[in-house]
């Protein structure tokens, strides 16, 4: 027996040198997902991020707004407060765990009495279009995924073919449904940005829904057996009549709005020889080029201070939550630090 202890020992202490912490950390969360009662075990040590019909919970200090983390404890606590039993703890999806794999939860405790909840811990549940950008950057995306999954169980209870009730496993990372044997796995849609340069300027494009003054990239939904780059090539042509003649991936960003989006976003060079934009009006309410000194003003500029006096606003664009900055920046990096590029 003791052989066989030894043996155990020497195969863990070996993965724990020949693995680093984010290997082990992702081995674990892996292990959650695929064993219901090691999960359920992990819940009772676990932290809860606690949501109202898909509104995150904040604490405001100061001018500073943070997410909170609950222990099981504390969620025990405050579920039993409303004679709720610990049952609810199973409607909690696992959304990540710390390097010292205590692992994190997302719960949404829409039925419960939201003033309830509020008074009780000193916070309270916040829109995500505000939460999303109040808190730090880390936190956003966590917010993000974490409203994600949350959304996609509520949404996912019944199978589509048979209109029987869906299961979750305990993790949240599937739903079951017995009558018909289908596994459903959470979902995101895939969405192209790109921004369009001319090499001397960059287009960016405003609908009639945005913020007045806000421009942006282009974007789309990517459709059913298109590649990213079909996509983005088909987007250009279709918002602004324009053929890309190069492309470059940049970077990708989970977008919760207004629902699980997969930003996908690169940087296209568009031909010399015909730069008229030929803006579909169905979509699109402005499209133009932008140059240098432009962007960079745009950049500095906060949306309250967009607004002229004559009414009009000056162009602004999005925070750097949005992986829309990220390509405005690159873009101006791009140009500061390179000779223009000859197509
Ligand atoms: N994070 C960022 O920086 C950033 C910047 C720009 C846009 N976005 C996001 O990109 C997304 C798409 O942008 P868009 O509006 O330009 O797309 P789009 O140009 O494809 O137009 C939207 C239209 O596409 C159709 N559509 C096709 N598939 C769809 C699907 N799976 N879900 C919803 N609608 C679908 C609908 O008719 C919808 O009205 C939006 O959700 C927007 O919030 C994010
Ligand atoms: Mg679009």
């Amino acid at each position: 027996m003791a052989a066989i202890y030894r043996a155990a020992y020497r195969r863990a202490a070996l993965f724990y040198r020949s693995h680093s912490t984010y290997v082990r950390k992702m081995r674990y969360l892996n292990k959650l997902k695929e064993d219901d009662s090691l999960c359920r075990q992990a819940q009772t040590s676990g932290t809860f991020y606690i949501f109202h019909n898909l509104s995150p919970f904040l604490q405001k200090v100061g001018k500073k707004y943070s997410i909170l983390q609950l222990s099981a404890a504390e969620m025990k606590r405050i579920l039993e407060k409303f004679k709720e039993t610990e049952q609810w703890i199973e409607k909690s999806v696992l959304i990540g765990c710390s390097d010292e794999h205590v692992p994190h939860f997302a719960l949404d405790l829409g039925a419960l009495e939201r003033s309830v909840i509020e008074v009780e811990l000193k916070g309270s549940f916040t829109d995500l279009r505000k939460a999303f950008f109040v808190v730090d950057e880390k936190d956003s995306s966590l917010l993000a995924s974490a409203q994600g999954l949350l959304r996609w169980h509520d949404s996912h209870q019944y199978c589509s073919k048979t209109g029987q009730p869906t299961q979750k496993n305990v993790a949240g990372s599937k739903r079951v449904c017995h009558a018909s044997g289908i596994t459903y796995y959470p979902q995101m849609s895939p969405v192209v940005i790109i921004l369009v340069s001319d090499s001397s300027r960059c287009l960016l494009a405003r609908q009639a829904s945005f913020p007045q003054g806000m421009y942006t990239a282009l974007s789309g939904f990517c459709d059913i057996g298109e590649a990213v780059e079909e996509a983005a090539r088909r987007e250009v042509a279709e918002e602004v009549g324009l053929e890309v003649e190069s492309l470059w991936y940049s970077a990708s960003q989970h977008w919760p709005f207004p629902s699980s989006c997969l930003m996908i976003a690169c940087h296209a060079l568009v031909r010399r020889q015909q730069l008229e934009i030929s803006m579909n009006s169905l979509e699109l309410e402005e499209a133009r080029w932008f140059g240098l000194e432009e962007i960079m003003e745009g950049l500095k500029r906060e949306p309250k201070s967009a607004k002229q006096d004559n009414g009009s606003y000056l162009p602004w664009f999005p925070p750097k939550q949005a992986i829309a900055h990220k390509l405005i920046d690159e873009w101006v990096k791009q140009q500061t630090s390179q000779p223009p590029q000859v197509l």
